[in-house]
């Protein structure tokens, strides 16, 4: 079936460092930074010299085949690895020596390729943990239930209604996590992570496993997430009509090593990633 979504894209714009951004983030500092970023494993160097600039609301795209370290990135940008060498700074803050819970905090949120929900819980407590991740309580608030405990408790309960609203999933706040259907838990795990409040959300193959009208739905809430939060959103997805319709700005890595970066058009059209990537795509359906 043809997805019949399409959106108006920012006009991609070079900065100093000769990335590309979109002209209206020109203003602020990005909100993604990596600079010679690099991790290796034993002898193999899964991710090197990955340099790439995302402005502070920009719908950016990571794509290349299977094993080419697009997970591993977004592993370093969450401190699940440390890097082996180079830089990465969220909203311009250096990240380095800093926790995964602390990156967090900076800003930066994650789903996984394979949805990692709290499956027994409601769905509204799986949203409340990523709000109590982003505002924490101190240790004596926690034991001793203070009043000012349960005004937080009512604030979380009533910003985890808001925010499931925001994708019609209100009604289903008290069901189990993990009854709900796959497009539905996908959504939930979106939410519980924009429930962290970050400036930098990254989202693992969102369309993994959804039909074309489910991935057309979350293209349509994807663009409506970046406008409602005013956030940046780095996707790594194999799905190439998603990447191509929403994503601003393309990185192609292959082999942990960016092969090249521009608009859909640019990358469409660059023999390097058709030789790689794009061309292998064709002739099979997913490019697994
Ligand atoms: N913890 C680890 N230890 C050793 N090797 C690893 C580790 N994590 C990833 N790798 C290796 O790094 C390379 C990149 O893996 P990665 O999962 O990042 O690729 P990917 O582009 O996300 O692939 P896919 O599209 O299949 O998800 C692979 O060769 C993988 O085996």
């Amino acid at each position: 079936m043809e997805t019949k979504f399409s959106f108006q894209k920012g006009r991609m714009v070079p900065v100093p460092s000769r990335a590309i951004v979109p002209d209206r983030d020109l203003d602020q500092a990005p909100a993604l930074e990596c600079i010679h970023l690099g991790i290796d494993f034993g002898g193999l160097k899964a991710v090197d010299d990955f340099n790439l600039t995302i402005g502070r609301t920009e719908i950016a795209g990571l794509i290349g085949p299977n094993g080419a370290g697009k997970t591993t990135v977004f592993n370093l940008l969450t401190k699940v690895y440390e890097p082996t060498r180079g830089t990465v700074l969220v909203n311009g803050q250096d990240t380095h020596g800093k926790s995964v819970a602390q990156v967090n905090r900076m800003g930066v949120a994650r789903t996984f390729q394979n949805i990692r929900l709290f499956d027994t819980m409601s769905v509204l407590d799986n949203v409340k943990v990523g709000l109590h991740n982003s505002h924490p309580y101190t240790a004596l608030e926690g034991v001793v239930r203070a009043p000012r405990f349960w005004i937080r408790e009512k604030e979380f309960d009533d910003r985890a209604r808001e925010l499931l609203d925001i994708f019609d999933m209100g009604k289903l706040a008290g069901e189990r996590a993990g009854s709900l259907p796959y497009g539905a838990q996908r959504r939930l795990e979106i939410v519980r992570a924009l429930a962290t409040d970050p400036k930098l959300l990254l989202l693992d193959e969102p369309a993994a496993g959804m039909n074309p009208s489910e991935t057309a739905e979350l293209m349509e809430n994807i663009v409506k997430i970046r406008d409602t939060f005013d956030i940046a959103i780095m996707l790594i997805e194999h799905d190439m009509s998603l990447v191509m319709n929403i994503c601003e700005g393309i990185c192609v890595l292959s082999f942990g090593k960016v092969i090249a970066k521009g608009t859909a058009e640019e990358i469409q059209n660059n023999e390097t990633v058709i030789e790689a990537y794009l061309g292998r795509q064709k002739e099979g359906s997913d490019g697994r």
